[in-house]
């Protein structure tokens, strides 16, 4: 005897609803789940419109395309719709339909519900929305600190920029823009400190303006003042970039000649002077008496500054505009 499928179970048990519906959508038979799903009693749907089952929006796109489909296909395959239960709860389902014999002209549906398929892709539509509200979040917070990167890096140029005249005010003069008196001291130090390690020799030459009150007195202080300015340009011109000029006083200027012995030192104290007599003035001839002296072994910067000063004197003394030389203490 050959078994049937109702031999193994009985549709009225199986896990999908089953739905027969004629050819003017009137309901002939529904199994128990579809109807548990639904909500409703067998004699509250049998021989009902299948109609009675949809929303508006539903039943629109069942009369629309699904049933001109079942009708003129004879089939259809996992087409997605949403029906209402007794309580016009939604009850997302897939349907696939097949025509029944000629005689009959219904249809029989299976409708599998997909609720939990449903659920899922909400929440996965959510869990994508949320992804991208986080992503938009990172952006702005990515802007925002390559925004404040940007500022800082502005404030730290700034801030450099600001050192930098911070420092090029607390170590020039003002006037003549040469180092001012404080760095001259400060590279006096390392150069002493070099000489008494043995490491070389170097000279000092303090340089001063002759009769430069008169320049003032003829023709005015300010006046006065151009003449410091070009005469820093002058002495600026003639130092090597290891040498140190300065503005020591008011019209008094000093050089440090690094790795030069007395000689060379005069030698180049006497270039200067004869730069600054030949140089064209604007106030009538201006010169400079200089004193020239080594830095040894045994000094500090009182001892070394005090030598040159003592020849700085004598060249004065000895009618200005000229080199003199103070070897010893
Ligand atoms: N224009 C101007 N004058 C200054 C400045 N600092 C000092 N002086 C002037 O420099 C002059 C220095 O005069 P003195 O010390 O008498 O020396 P000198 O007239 O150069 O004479 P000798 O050095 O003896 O050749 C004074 O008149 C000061 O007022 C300054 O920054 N600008």
């Amino acid at each position: 005897m050959t078994s049937t499928v109702s031999d193994f179970f009985n549709p009225q048990q199986v896990p999908v609803g089953l739905l027969a519906i004629n050819a003017e959508r009137q309901i002939v038979d529904i199994n128990q789940p579809l109807l548990e799903l639904l909500a409703y009693q067998v004699n509250e749907l049998m021989g009902q419109s299948i109609d009675k089952l949809f929303s508006g929006a539903g039943k629109l796109f069942f009369l629309t395309h699904v049933f001109p489909l079942m009708q003129h296909q004879g089939t259809v395959e996992e087409m997605y719709l949403r029906l209402k239960d007794k309580q016009n709860n939604e009850l997302p389902v897939l349907v696939n339909a097949v025509k029944l014999p000629a005689a009959n002209n219904g249809f029989v549906m299976v409708l599998l519900p997909i609720h939990r398929r449903f659920i899922f892709e909400d929440q996965l539509v959510a869990a994508k929305k949320e992804a991208e509200r986080a992503l938009r979040e990172k952006q702005l917070v990515v802007a925002e600190l390559e925004r404040a990167r940007v500022e800082l890096e502005h404030k730290h140029q700034q801030l450099t920029e600001l050192n930098k005249q911070l420092e090029r005010l607390a170590t020039t003069d003002s006037l003549t823009q040469l180092a001012n008196r404080r760095t001259f001291e400060q590279q006096l130090e390392l150069e002493l400190e070099k000489v008494k390690r043995g490491y070389a020799s170097a000279a000092l030459l303090v340089m001063d303006i002759d009769h430069f009150k008169s320049i003032n007195d003829n023709f005015g202080h300010a006046e006065g003042d151009v003449v410091l300015r070009r005469m820093g340009q002058v002495l600026a011109e003639q130092t090597r970039a290891i040498d140190t000029v300065a503005r020591i006083g008011g019209e008094e200027f000093a050089l440090i000649v690094s790795g030069a012995s007395l000689a060379e030192a005069e030698q180049a104290a006497q270039r200067i002077r004869e730069l600054v007599e030949q140089t064209g003035w604007a106030h009538g001839q201006v010169t400079m008496s200089i004193g020239v002296t080594s830095m040894l072994v045994e000094d500090d910067l009182v001892a070394v500054l005090q030598r040159a000063d003592r020849a700085l004197y004598e060249a004065k003394h000895k009618g200005r505009n000229r080199v003199e030389v103070s070897a010893e203490n």
